[in-house]
């Protein structure tokens, strides 16, 4: 399976293009509004999201709601692009009228300034348009299909958040829900999609007094993804190593800045004896673990375990109380642009996250079995389980 996006954030439309979903797949265009939905919510986002509504209209490849084995498109309106007359217009020529609204002093921590460079553009605009986390919309779009192609084998993924701005849930909160349907509802919920309700009041606070002072907010999200059979991916090359693949996925989301699985970096502090997760066997199950320090991984293959990736974003780069940058046709020294922005974004980020870890564990998924056709796949990972099982 293999997707690209298109658009730009206050262009026409945005575009996904979804190759290899397998035929006969049940698609629900609501299950993807609702995904959507998910990420447009969060406490501290900006006024954009009281303007877009993102409904997906899905323009190929799925007849009578069943996948057809073609290439799928996936359609959003840009609700906000009304808003801009020709400035974001693909067709309009450029006159003085619609070429308002330059940026010419980067933002730092942005893509503005060394995009402009490298592409050779003197209007800054063209630059954010592209690099901005509106294409998120998409990749949550492409995830949410494949958590519908996951869901197929009994694979669940969700996403959420652990930490905003040093504010942090406590983890001990997550043993009162009993499976990841459970946490999702609570989640689903919470303003700022954590399971810890004193830790979500105290997150709304902070994110309150640093919109009021014009700064910004990162955090930290956690994927879970149950239901993953054992094998996907493999040791045997550095390029076809799932957990390296899943690294990549995250890291590509705008602002991500770091990644671990499991007890990632708490490794560091502790012996071999604390970090491993001991084999055991019995009839019913086969092999079998009793804790996943490692977060699902064993030499860059699944191990039947659930997949526990956590992530950290940076806070949101622009400021209300701008940085100080310099204007690239002036080259005079000024405050960076402000663009309206969000105050943090980690809410929205956990959705995007979780629709990276689909996309991966549909897309190893999909290399691993037949590709045809949805029920091929299902009995074909059905056998396979059952081999594992009496391995
Ligand atoms: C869901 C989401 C929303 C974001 N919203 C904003 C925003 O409103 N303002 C902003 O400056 N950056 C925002 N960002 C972050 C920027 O897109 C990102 O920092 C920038 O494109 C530079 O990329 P890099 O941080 O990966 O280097 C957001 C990121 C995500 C994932
Ligand atoms: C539009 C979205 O997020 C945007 C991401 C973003 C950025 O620089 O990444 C900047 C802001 O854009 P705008 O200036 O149009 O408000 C956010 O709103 C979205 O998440 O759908």
């Amino acid at each position: 399976m293999r997707y690209a996006t298109a658009g730009e954030s206050h262009g026409p439309e945005l575009t996904a293009i979804i190759e290899g979903i397998p035929a006969g797949l049940k698609v629900s265009a609501d299950q993807i509004n609702d995904d959507l939905k998910r990420r447009q919510q969060g406490y501290g986002r900006g006024n954009r999201m009281k303007i877009e509504t993102d409904q997906v209209k899905i323009l190929s490849g799925v007849r009578h709601q069943e996948s057809l084995g073609s290439p799928i498109t996936l359609n959003v309106t840009n609700r906000d692009h009304a808003h801009w007359g020709e400035v974001m217009s693909p067709t309009a020529p450029a006159t003085p009228e619609n070429s308002v609204r330059q940026v010419t002093r980067p933002r730092p921590g942005h893509a503005d300034l060394v995009g402009g460079m490298k592409y050779r553009h003197k209007d800054l605009r063209n630059v954010l348009e592209r690099s901005s986390a509106r294409e998120t919309t998409m990749r949550v779009a492409v995830g949410s299909l494949c958590k519908q192609l996951l869901a197929e084998i009994g694979v669940e993924v969700l996403g959420f958040v652990k930490e905003i701005g040093g504010v942090q849930a406590d983890n001990a909160k997550m043993s009162q829900y009993e499976n990841l349907t459970q946490l999702k509802k609570a989640t689903d919920e919470s303003p700022t999609r954590t399971f810890d309700a004193e830790a979500d009041e105290k997150m709304r606070e902070l994110i309150d007094k640093t919109k009021r002072d014009g700064d910004t907010l990162g955090g930290i999200v956690e994927v879970i993804a149950t239901g993953m059979p054992a094998g996907l991916g493999s040791y045997v090359g550095a390029d076809t190593k799932l957990d390296a693949k899943l690294a990549a996925a995250i890291v590509g989301i705008n602002a991500f800045k770091g990644v671990e699985f499991g007890d990632g970096f708490e490794f560091a502090h502790h012996p071999g004896s604390e970090g491993m997760d001991e084999i055991f066997w019995n009839e019913d199950q086969g092999f079998f673990r009793q804790t996943n320090h490692l977060g699902g991984f064993e030499g860059g293959m699944t191990n039947g375990q659930p997949i526990v990736v956590k992530a950290v974003m940076k806070p949101i780069p622009t400021l209300y109380k701008p940085l100080m940058s310099v204007d690239v046709k002036t080259k005079e020294a000024y405050k960076a642009n402000v663009e309206r922005s969000d105050t943090t974004a980690v809410t929205a980020a956990a959705v995007v996250a979780e629709a990276m870890v689909a996309i991966q564990l549909a897309t190893a998924l999909l290399d691993k079995f037949d590709t045809d056709s949805i029920d091929r796949l299902k009995e074909q990972v059905a056998t396979y389980n059952e081999e594992l099982k009496r391995y």
